[in-house]
């Protein structure tokens, strides 16, 4: 479904000179798949989620949707980034609703397909709440409903829950995977955490710093659903961790010996 080919982003420096953030990504995901791209900060994994988006030109390769070339963003691809803030003047229903509405959809029913979004996230009863009222964990599961809305057949999620305490972080994950198992939405999701990405994903592709290559992509061959409490005591679970946290770990290629 979606198709990375030699893939590089080169930034002009300010004051001069330029950067290699990454260098000829090569990658397939197929529909339905549950990918993360693991990898060390500024490894360029948000730079790549970003040009999957349409929202960043590579400067050499190219992506197709669908077999579709991406030139810029489109509703088949919906963002989950940190950035992207919620309206703070939209109560929690006026964020979710809000995209249905420029889609032209008439108020009451964009209420109500909002109304039944917000409850999938488990927000039910905080509809007229806005986002200065509601705690990180819930701004986020607003943003996934908010993206969700569109009904985009790809999710892009950059690191959609690092900011978050451990206890709610572990919740939204189990929260996501059970949206995922019902919907079976391609995702492709940032993280540089391990055990996050390894109870997520179908494959786990492992980037190398300065410049951003993909250094190996990881089955991750645990059976679903999965349930962290009886994957976190399996010997296969901590198998993947420790491989994957090894490679991560690794010295930056230049200081290698
Ligand atoms: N707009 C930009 N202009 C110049 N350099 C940029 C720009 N965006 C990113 N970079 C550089 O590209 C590299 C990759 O950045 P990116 O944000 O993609 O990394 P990341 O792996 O997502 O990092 P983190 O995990 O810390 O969020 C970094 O060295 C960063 O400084």
């Amino acid at each position: 479904m979606i198709a990375i080919s030699g893939v590089t982003k080169t930034f002009q420096r300010r004051g001069g000179g330029t950067h290699l953030a990454i260098d000829s990504i090569d990658l397939q995901v197929a529909e339905g798949e549950f990918v993360s791209i693991l990898g060390p900060s500024g490894c360029g994994k948000s730079t790549l989620l970003y040009i999957v988006g349409g929202f960043v030109p590579p400067s050499r390769g190219s992506i197709t949707v669908s077999g579709r070339p991406v030139t810029g963003p489109g509703p088949d691809r919906g963002p989950v980034f940190q950035e992207f803030a919620l309206f703070p003047w939209k109560t929690v229903l006026g964020n979710v609703a809000y995209g249905l509405r420029e889609a032209g959809m008439r108020k009451r029913e964009a209420e109500r397909q909002a109304e039944a979004l917000i409850a999938r996230v488990g927000l039910k009863g905080y509809e007229s709440f806005y986002p200065k009222e509601l705690s990180g964990g819930m701004k986020q599961r607003v943003a996934i409903a908010r993206t969700l809305a569109y009904n985009p057949a790809i999710l892009l999620m950059d690191e959609p829950f690092g900011a978050l305490d451990a206890h709610t972080r572990v919740r939204l994950q189990n929260e996501l995977l059970e949206l995922w198992e019902r919907d079976r939405k391609t995702v492709l999701f940032v993280t540089h955490a391990v055990d996050e990405a390894v109870f997520l994903s179908d494959r786990v592709v492992v980037m190398s710093r300065q410049p951003g290559r993909i250094k190996a992509i990881v089955d991750i061959d645990l059976p679903r659903p999965r349930h962290r409490d009886e994957l976190l005591l399996q010997s296969r679970y901590q198998h993947l961790v420790i491989e994957l946290e090894r490679m991560i770990e690794d010295p930056p290629e230049e200081i290698r010996p």
